[in-house]
């Protein structure tokens, strides 16, 4: 099945419009992720450089099982997408088996562009412990896996910034060009910035955090006020790390896109 969240899948309009509703549609994943890494407590062991609990790997249980991961995802071609970005690109193995060809709607520089560590250490710096409770129940590998597809949906939307600055561009290349020439970023990111649209998604992550992270229960229609993983929170994710950064993104695509 096509994914419509995606500009990358076949047939798909490519314009602000379809942009944008890609980037409506992964607000969902990135809340339900959310709410399931909210099942489980901090489990800090799985963070500690020194755990010593992989034998003969210098590192933290997380690193060594989103390593391992990718690897397989790798084979299978997941990074051949070019919305996909690895948190470990170093020596990642090939795809064993054929994959899709995606349409090539971005500018071959894009590839350069991975801003994987710094959302690696946004999620489990400052994030994590502002929607997880404090404790540790031994669900590691679980817990891991969930913060995997936590930090995949984060990236998957902060590097979809590459594909909003496209579209920018191709609608109005006129007005890009001077600042793309001037290698002006601060003329790009008053250009690429609308305030209006950044308070509307603020509000919108907050009222789906909301709605999504409630019990539902038939005889009622919330049992409690309790939301699994705290709106203000999701609202304050966007704000200060999930728009930022894909302006970041937008700005480094359009000052390498007349190159
Ligand atoms: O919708 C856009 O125009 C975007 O560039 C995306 C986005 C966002 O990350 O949500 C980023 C910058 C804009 O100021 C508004 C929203």
């Amino acid at each position: 099945m096509a994914d419509s969240s995606s500009v990358s899948g076949s047939g798909n309009a490519f314009n602000l419009d379809t942009v944008r509703d890609s980037l409506i549609r992964q607000e969902d994943t990135i809340i339900f992720n959310l709410i399931e890494r909210a099942r489980f407590p901090l489990n800090s062991p799985l963070y500690d450089q020194n755990s010593g609990l992989v034998p003969g790997f210098s590192g933290s249980l997380v690193h060594f099982i989103v390593k391992e991961t990718e690897a397989v995802q790798a084979k299978a071609g997941r990074y051949e997408n070019p919305e996909e970005n690895p948190f470990f690109p170093d020596g990642l193995p090939s795809p064993i088996m054929p994959t899709t060809k995606y349409p090539k709607i971005l500018y071959p520089a894009a590839v350069s562009i991975n801003m994987s560590k710094t959302i690696w250490d946004m999620y489990f710096n400052q994030l994590l412990p502002l929607f997880v409770d404090k404790g540790d129940d031994g669900n590691y590998a679980s817990t891991a896996a969930s913060d995997l597809d936590c930090l995949q949906a984060i990236s998957r939307r902060i590097h979809y910034g590459k594909y909003v600055a496209e579209v920018k561009f191709r609608e109005s290349p006129k007005e890009y060009e001077p600042a793309i020439l001037a290698q002006d970023k601060n003329a790009l990111m008053k250009l690429l910035t609308f305030e209006k649209v950044e308070e509307m998604v603020k509000k919108r992550v907050e009222k789906k955090a909301l709605v999504f992270g409630r019990e539902v229960s038939l005889d009622t229609n919330f049992t409690s006020e309790k939301c699994k993983v705290d709106p203000s929170v999701v609202s304050r994710l966007y704000d200060e790390w999930i728009m930022p950064l894909t302006k970041q993104v937008q700005v480094q695509y359009l000052l390498r896109r007349l190159d």
